[in-house]
């Protein structure tokens, strides 16, 4: 039987010298979900990705994806294994084609250029970006280029992926075809954890969210239990949020 749960940390910790940037932290996420990671600046919501993407090895606890231990795996493992992310600053080369960058990621399953190609072809399609597939990415706006920061990472064919701020900074009718395209994500069979700071996306959003605060889990629970909780306004959400 499939367990429900893809992806726990347990006891995760990392310390920077004497900065403890998470702490003890153990999550699960659930296959199928939308979770959103939320939290002040410094709270950690980053430190983690790095653990769970394997940017980083965890001081210590550990990671377990599907039951196998990751801790210590290689991204490019994890990647393979079906982890993927996108970054908050979009890594794309500028100098190669849209349909090119996106192959990138279609390699990791492909060996064969032509059907790396197909793949990625079908992957702007459902990203929206197939009128886009032969001009550089250089030429992209910035919400072009977070659709091919995703549409490389859905490349992979990914069961998890990892979205660090992807809606931030964008306009409302820009950040609504995004949340859009990240229900569609969900709808393709992709877990979808994001980080994002957006307090009105996140609660249209996503089917749970978990709060770090100081390094540590602070609470979790449904966007509506989360903006109720008194710890939550406290350290983060502020007192707008607090019922008259
Ligand atoms: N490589 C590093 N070396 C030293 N300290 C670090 C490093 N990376 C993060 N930190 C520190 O760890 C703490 C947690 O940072 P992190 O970036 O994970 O927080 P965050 O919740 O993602 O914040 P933000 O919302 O601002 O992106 C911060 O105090 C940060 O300065």
């Amino acid at each position: 039987m499939t367990s429900d749960i893809l992806l726990e940390t347990r006891g995760v910790t990392q310390r920077f010298g004497g900065l403890v940037a998470n702490s003890d932290v153990s999550i699960s996420i659930r296959r199928g979900e939308i979770l959103g990671l939320i939290g002040p600046n410094g709270a950690g919501k980053s430190t983690l990705f790095a653990a769970i993407s394997g940017a980083r090895v965890p001081t210590s606890g550990s990671i377990l994806f599907e039951g196998v231990d990751i801790t210590r795996m290689p991204a490019a493992e994890r990647c393979r294994l079906g982890i993927a992310r996108t970054f908050q600053v979009p890594r794309s080369f500028d100098s190669m084609s849209v349909a090119e960058n996106v192959m990138i990621g279609a390699f990791v399953r492909n060996a064969n250029a032509t059907r790396a190609r197909a793949a990625a072809l079908e992957v702007l399609d459902y990203v929206g970006l197939d009128g886009r597939a032969d001009a550089t990415a250089g030429q992209l706006t910035p919400p072009e280029k977070r659709r091919l920061e995703v549409a490389r990472a859905i490349a992979t064919e990914p069961k998890l992926l990892l979205l660090d701020e992807v809606l931030t900074g964008l306009t409302p009718s820009e950040a609504r075809l995004g949340m859009d395209l990240v229900r569609k994500v969900r709808a393709r069979g992709i877990t979808v954890v994001m980080v994002e700071h957006v307090m009105e996306i996140v609660m249209q959003l996503v089917d749970r969210a978990i709060v770090l605060n100081l390094g540590k889990l602070l609470a979790e629970g449904s966007p509506a239990d989360i903006v109720r909780n008194e710890d939550v306004i406290t350290a983060y959400l502020g007192d707008r949020h607090r019922a008259a």
